[in-house]
């Protein structure tokens, strides 16, 4: 039975895709068949003439994982925007669906699946006719989630607010993950402590350039893991 986590973050930028490439790269240390999916990329590049999905390139380079990345993204989109916003520049549609099947696939070929979200907790994928957001994907797919934050000023703002949203559609939050972490900054170290106080969830850390230890894989996912044995 495959088992998954959604990374979301406080916004786009905040560091998603370095931490769901060192989360799917740490399990597969563990032996965990381990692997990548995403709905949306917004923002693709071009490589001798070829659209790449940057995202998944990297989680695949960095991961090791076999395949094509751009097999591990739904829809991509060209222009750096909102989902709903590149579709619609593209005259695409994206509809849940597709995003389901595409969720079974992976799950049929992995054993794990780490999907990583777009933008913020908040990321519209279709606005016009039937509305999707991101949200309904998560619940679609029930899904926990874990927030990805800077760990400087102004975290304690943007990582509650996104838990409280989370909580208001019956999202679960696994644990949050501090990124860009520096333990010898006075607010990081103070920002940690009060996200730990008062969420009472898990606060994870990840330094510049650094890695998540593997005592932190075990804590978000494997609890996941045990769940289903
Ligand atoms: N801890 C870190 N140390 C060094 N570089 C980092 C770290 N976290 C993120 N980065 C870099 O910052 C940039 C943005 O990070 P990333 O692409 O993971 O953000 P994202 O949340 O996935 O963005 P998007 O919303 O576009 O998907 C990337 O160049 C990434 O390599
Ligand atoms: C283009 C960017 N890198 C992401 N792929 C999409 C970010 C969506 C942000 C939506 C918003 O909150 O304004
Ligand atoms: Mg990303």
């Amino acid at each position: 039975m495959c088992k998954g986590i959604f990374i979301t973050a406080t916004g786009t930028d905040v560091g998603k895709t370095y931490i769901t490439a060192r989360i799917i790269k740490g399990l597969i240390a563990q032996g965990i068949n381990a692997g990548y999916y995403k709905a949306a990329i917004s923002g693709t590049e071009f490589e001798t003439g070829t659209r790449i999905a940057g995202d998944a390139a990297y989680v695949f380079r960095f991961a090791g994982l076999k395949g094509d990345p751009n097999q591990a993204v739904t829809t991509l989109l060209d222009y750096p925007a909102s989902p709903h916003l590149a579709a619609q520049m593209e005259n695409k549609s994206i509809t849940l669906a597709p995003i389901l099947q595409d969720f079974d696939k992976a799950a049929s070929v992995y054993d794990y699946v780490v999907m990583e979200g777009s933008g913020g907790i908040i990321c519209p994928l279709n606005l016009e006719g039937s509305t999707l957001m991101l949200t309904d994907v998560i619940n679609a797919l029930a899904l926990d989630i874990v927030i990805v934050a800077d760990a400087g000023l102004g975290t304690i703002n943007s990582t509650l607010l996104t838990l409280e949203y989370a909580r208001s559609l019956k999202i679960n939050t696994r644990c949050i993950v501090l990124n860009r972490f520096d333990k010898k900054s006075t607010i990081h170290c103070d920002n940690k402590k009060v996200l730990e106080a008062m969420t009472g969830l898990e606060v994870l850390v990840c330094e510049t350039q650094g890695s998540l230890d593997i005592l932190s894989i075990k804590k978000i996912l494997l609890a996941n893991l045990l769940d289903s044995i």
